[in-house]
């Protein structure tokens, strides 16, 4: 199937089979035949582990880097050969590089003085910027005499100014501390839903990416591995992969039979209309489920770690590996406690065998 078959309306950026090697031809791809479709005003975050691919997806689109195969096309029209400069794409990367000799109006106003667009619109535009991220009349501040957050509220104006159709942002927190993040990434999803900005967005940190998306991209060796909202990755990661990358450790081996699957922690109920055979099975901890000691599987709590809304439990049953259990503050029981353990099929996920 070419790129362009099928493409519709809605579809501002569409990825057909993208594929970018660096080094030998033999090697493995950092970019893998990518196909990948953006909706107008749609927010799509790449996730991966490092070194999975997501700087050259953006660096593809933005036509940075040249794609060895495939196509890039923005509003059904192939980038091939179209400069950066002519792809009405915006760029936002971690170290935002501000022009340290030039004041906050003229840090925001350089896509519109290239533009050569007139004094007066870009003086508008810059104030009305600085209103929405949160910097109203900070145009004749110095640069460095902004805090971290600021300084990155000034790149993003920076890259909304020219008013891009779509806005690509790589690790757009990145260096800021976690309270901070927290705040602006509701900020930018409210900013980018009030500008109806279609948003492209890397990042390795998976809270900011489930808080920023509509959808999730979740990277690995330069391929796609789900794609989905950031509920259904969450809830459904698709492979061993997506569920370890994710921080879902409790996965075993398994063997479904009905409404079962046989596994080292014995017998666990798996969603209906699971088919029989063998296959790798992910019990979500909130699916481990504290009984007495004489019910259940009998197990030991190995650890407890203490994380804000509920305590992750470290279980060991007498045979089979360790498994995580999430539990209510007041109900979590202390190191050294025997517990015993029964299974909620909403929370097991059977694992695509063919991946990851
Ligand atoms: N210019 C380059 N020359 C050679 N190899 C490169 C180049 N750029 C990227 N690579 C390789 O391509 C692969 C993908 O790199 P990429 O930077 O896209 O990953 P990433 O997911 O963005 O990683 P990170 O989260 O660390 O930024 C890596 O194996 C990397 O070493």
């Amino acid at each position: 199937m070419t790129a362009q078959a099928g493409s519709t309306a809605r579809e501002l950026l569409r990825l057909g089979g993208v594929t970018v090697r660096f080094g030998a031809p033999g090697g493995r791809p950092a970019l893998d035949a990518v196909d990948l479709d953006v909706a107008a005003q749609e927010i799509v975050c790449v996730l991966g582990p490092s070194g999975s691919g997501k700087s050259t997806l953006l660096r593809v689109v933005a036509g940075l880097q040249q794609a060895d195969a495939g196509d890039v096309l923005l509003e059904g029209r192939d980038q091939a050969g179209v400069p950066t400069h002519r792809r009405g794409v915006g760029l936002m990367f971690q170290d935002h590089q501000l022009f340290p000799q030039r004041d906050v109006a003229g840090n925001v106003a350089f896509g519109l003085r290239m533009r050569r667009s007139a004094r007066a619109e870009q003086e508008r535009t810059v104030a009305e910027l600085l209103d929405l991220v949160g910097l109203p009349g900070a145009q004749r501040r110095a640069v460095a005499s902004l805090s971290g957050g600021e300084q990155q509220r000034v790149a993003l104006a920076r890259a909304l100014a020219p008013r891009p159709r779509l806005l690509m942002l790589d690790e757009p927190l990145g260096q800021l501390d976690r309270g901070l993040r927290e705040r602006l990434v509701v900020e930018l999803r409210r900013l980018f839903r009030e500008l109806g900005t279609t948003v492209l967005a890397v990042t390795h940190d998976q809270g900011e990416a489930f808080a920023l998306a509509d959808r999730v991209v979740v990277m690995q060796d330069g391929r796609i591995a789900q794609s989905g909202s950031p509920l259904d990755v969450w809830q459904r990661p698709a492979t061993e992969f997506v569920a370890r990358f994710l921080g879902f450790d409790n996965v075993v081996e398994a063997t479904v039979q009905g409404e079962a699957a046989v596994t080292p922690w014995g017998k666990v109920p798996v969603p209906e209309g699971t088919s029989d055979g063998p296959c790798r099975l992910l019990v979500r901890p909130a699916g481990v489920r504290l009984t007495s000691a004489e019910n259940g599987l009998p197990c030991t709590v190995a650890a407890r770690t203490f994380r804000g809304t509920h305590v992750a439990l470290l279980l060991q049953p007498a045979g089979g590996p360790q498994m995580e259990a999430a539990c209510p503050l007041r109900e979590a029981p202390e190191t050294g406690a025997r517990v015993g353990v029964s299974f909620a099929a909403e929370d097991v996920v059977v694992l695509d065998a063919s991946a990851g």
